[in-house]
């Protein structure tokens, strides 16, 4: 067993119930396994499961193993798995045809157990690797929570649901209030320290599974509730208040408390277009600055609704 590739899947497709069961028992060790006996089966795998390596046989009656990967190819939801074509009907050209259809590897059957294992053993940990990195890549290097690129992805998957699903939607932006006097007062080591907690802090207080918190850049952070009205946002937003308050942070200059506070806008709408994320993104900093205005350490909720009203919440 390769502890490495623990928790990577591979969807084993072939017609032959012998073949399924003597690949099974080869790369079980290695990944969890799922099986289809026929090409309709391993679309249908691959879609709902999307595993992260496919074998895939290429003589099948109905549909054959070039006409599943033709369909998976052309599925964006599928055409990043890697496929390894493994067949008895070898020759060159079908070689050359699975690798050009986009297979990352061809094995020839009667095969040998030790280099099904090899090979396959070798795409996983480059899955992992591309998986790992791909997580890195995500991930704010400071705070360990999202970062701006996790964001925007999950700003635009958001924003398509609730706009598809007549949902109402609710985007927040938090910033640190004077933390260019903390980081002058405390240095900027401890600067960090204090983004940090700060970003757990939020974190802490998002209980739903959708609900998103990430770092925008410097000290501010963005929140993102789906599925949630006004009224839902504002008792999440200041909960988010009250948590970086409790973290009890001192902050001698900070000229609202004695200690880390923060300000947080917040836009709630229904999508009426694709169009207006960004409007959206300009409303809750709209939100923000006005919070900032009247003092700090408070939300500014508007809404998209005509009777439209602005609330402020101080945070005690
Ligand atoms: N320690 C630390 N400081 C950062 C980081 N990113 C941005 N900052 C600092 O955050 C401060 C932001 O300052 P301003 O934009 O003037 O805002 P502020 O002092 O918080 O004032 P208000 O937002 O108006 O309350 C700047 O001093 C930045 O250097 C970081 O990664 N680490």
């Amino acid at each position: 067993m390769n502890q490495n590739n623990k928790g990577l899947s591979i969807l084993i497709v072939d017609d032959d119930k012998t073949n399924r069961r003597i690949l099974k028992e080869l790369v079980e060790g290695m990944a969890v396994v799922l099986l289809a006996k026929n090409g309709a089966q391993a679309i249908e795998k691959s879609t709902e499961l999307k595993p992260d390596l496919i074998i895939l046989d290429i003589v099948m009656p109905d549909m054959d193993g070039f006409a599943v990967i033709d369909t998976l190819k052309n599925n964006r939801e599928t055409h990043d798995i890697p496929i390894i074509f493994i067949t008895a009907n070898n020759c060159f050209e079908m070689e050359e045809k699975g690798l050009r259809l986009g297979a990352v590897d061809f094995i020839a059957k009667p095969f040998h157990g030790g280099v099904v294992q090899a090979r396959v053993n070798t795409h996983l940990q480059s899955v992992a690797h591309k998986k790992l990195l791909d997580q890195l890549a995500h991930i704010d290097a400071l705070t360990t929570i999202a970062n701006r690129r996790q964001f925007d992805e999950v700003l635009h998957k958001e924003w398509q649901y609730a706009y598809r699903n007549r949902t109402e939607f609710t985007l927040a932006v938090v910033d640190i209030d004077y933390f260019k006097s903390y980081n002058d007062t405390y240095g900027h080591l401890v600067g960090d320290k204090a983004l940090r907690s700060v970003a757990l802090a939020l974190q802490s207080q998002l209980v739903r599974p959708r609900d998103f918190v990430g770092r925008l850049g410097g000290e501010e952070f963005v929140i993102v509730l789906p599925e949630t009205d006004v009224r839902g946002a504002e008792v999440s937003l200041h909960n988010c208040l009250n948590a970086v308050r409790e973290l009890d942070i001192p902050h001698e200059n900070s000229q609202c408390e004695a200690c880390v506070t923060v300000s947080i806008g917040s836009y709630t709408c229904i999508p009426e277009n694709m169009t207006d994320m960004l409007n959206a993104l300009n409303f809750a900093d709209q939100s923000l600055y006005l919070a900032k205005d009247n003092g700090r350490n408070q939300l500014y909720s508007q809404n998209y609704k005509q009777d439209s009203k602005l609330v402020l919440l101080n945070a005690n």
